[in-house]
């Protein structure tokens, strides 16, 4: 009786074996196909463009969609730099928010600070300020109900710049003397954009003789750039007496974009962007572009952060918060051109 009873044993452990030896082996192919699997993703995806930008690693950058932004940097990429074009708001977004937790001025700022304005009117000009400024960067409303508020700030305030007669020969020096500043990395930017000949747009809702001045002491001012914005219309004498053509604000620039198709027509093989702003309303600057086959979205976000991220993330493909460089745009730039 004991032998069929140990051929049972036998059997049972030889089958108890072979189960357990199926089962260790499908365990490990199991495994092994994870591992594979894993490695494979972790493989591919340091082929990320993104990932091989050390720049995206930083605390500012933040993106709603990683996988979007890829796929576009890649499309940019490919289309190399004779289809790129650079379109881009200066106040806040080419020029710096902050050094040192304290506020650098917009184009309007330097005017108002400098010189050539009285007491009187640089206080009058700061209680413009102090109500409109909120009232541009509140979470709570839209561009619609903050449009004719920026209406109003921009006639009043330039109301008074015509008021104080300003003379078009002293603005450089203002420039020279004021705390204007443009974001780290501005040289590498505008020099490999004029290296390549992409063309760059810059739409400013600021005041265009002086940006072009901060640029031009910059020795950025290169060829290949375009200004859009509300430039002084001087007398004879060289003195202010208003300003050319329809106002550009801050929440208008559909309107000045689509005044600029021409430019847009004649660049229309341009067909990648990269749109860069610091306001919702800069969101719509490439609105007179005819042929758009990729576009980059860049926001820089400064000021009531909290409240506005979410937003932000919504509209921007990156959001560079209280950022204060042109980092991330340069990596890009030098993985296109
Ligand atoms: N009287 C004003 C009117 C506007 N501003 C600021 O100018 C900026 C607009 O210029 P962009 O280059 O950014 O289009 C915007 O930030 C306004 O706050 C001002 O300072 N004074
Ligand atoms: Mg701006």
């Amino acid at each position: 009786s004991s032998g069929p009873g140990v051929m049972d044993r036998t059997a049972v452990v030889k089958v108890g074996a072979a189960a357990s030896a199926s089962v260790c082996a499908l365990f490990g192919g199991v495994v092994l196909a994870q591992y594979i699997v894993a490695k494979k993703k972790r493989a591919g995806k340091k082929t990320r463009i993104i990932e091989m930008m050390p720049q995206f690693e930083k605390t500012t950058v933040h993106m709603r969609d990683p996988e979007r932004v890829e796929q576009i940097i890649c499309g940019l990429i490919k289309g190399g730099a004779s289809k790129l074009q650079i379109i881009t708001d200066f106040d806040m977004t080419l020029s710096k928010f902050a050094v040192n937790g304290k506020r650098c001025p917009t184009c309007h700022n330097i005017i108002d600070n400098c010189k050539l304005v009285t007491e009187e009117c640089r206080q009058k000009l700061l209680q413009l300020k102090n109500k409109y400024y909120p009232i541009e960067i509140d979470p709570h409303l839209t561009m619609e109900e903050k449009y004719p508020f920026m209406v109003e700030w921009y006639y009043n305030s330039h109301t008074l710049l015509v008021e104080q007669r300003l003379e078009k020969e002293k603005l450089a020096e203002v420039v020279r003397e004021s705390d204007a500043a443009l974001r780290d990395g501005y040289e590498q930017f505008f020099d490999r954009l004029q290296k390549y000949n992409v063309p760059v747009f810059i739409f400013s809702a600021g005041l265009g003789d002086v940006l072009e001045e901060i640029i031009h002491q910059a020795g950025v001012y290169h060829s290949n750039i375009k200004v859009v914005s509300n430039f002084m219309d001087f007398d004879d004498n060289g003195v202010i007496r208003g300003f050319k053509g329809e106002l550009i604000h801050v929440y208008n620039k559909h309107d000045g974009a689509l005044r600029n198709t021409e430019y847009f027509k004649q660049l229309k093989e341009y067909s990648n962007i990269i749109l860069m702003g610091d306001s919702l309303g800069d969101l719509s600057m490439a609105d007179g572009a005819p042929c758009v086959e990729n576009i980059l979205r860049i926001g820089f976000l400064n000021d009531k952060v909290e409240e506005r991220l979410d937003k932000y993330l919504d509209s921007y493909d990156i959001v560079l918060v209280k950022d204060e460089t042109l980092e991330v745009p340069n990596a890009i730039l030098q993985r296109i051109l």
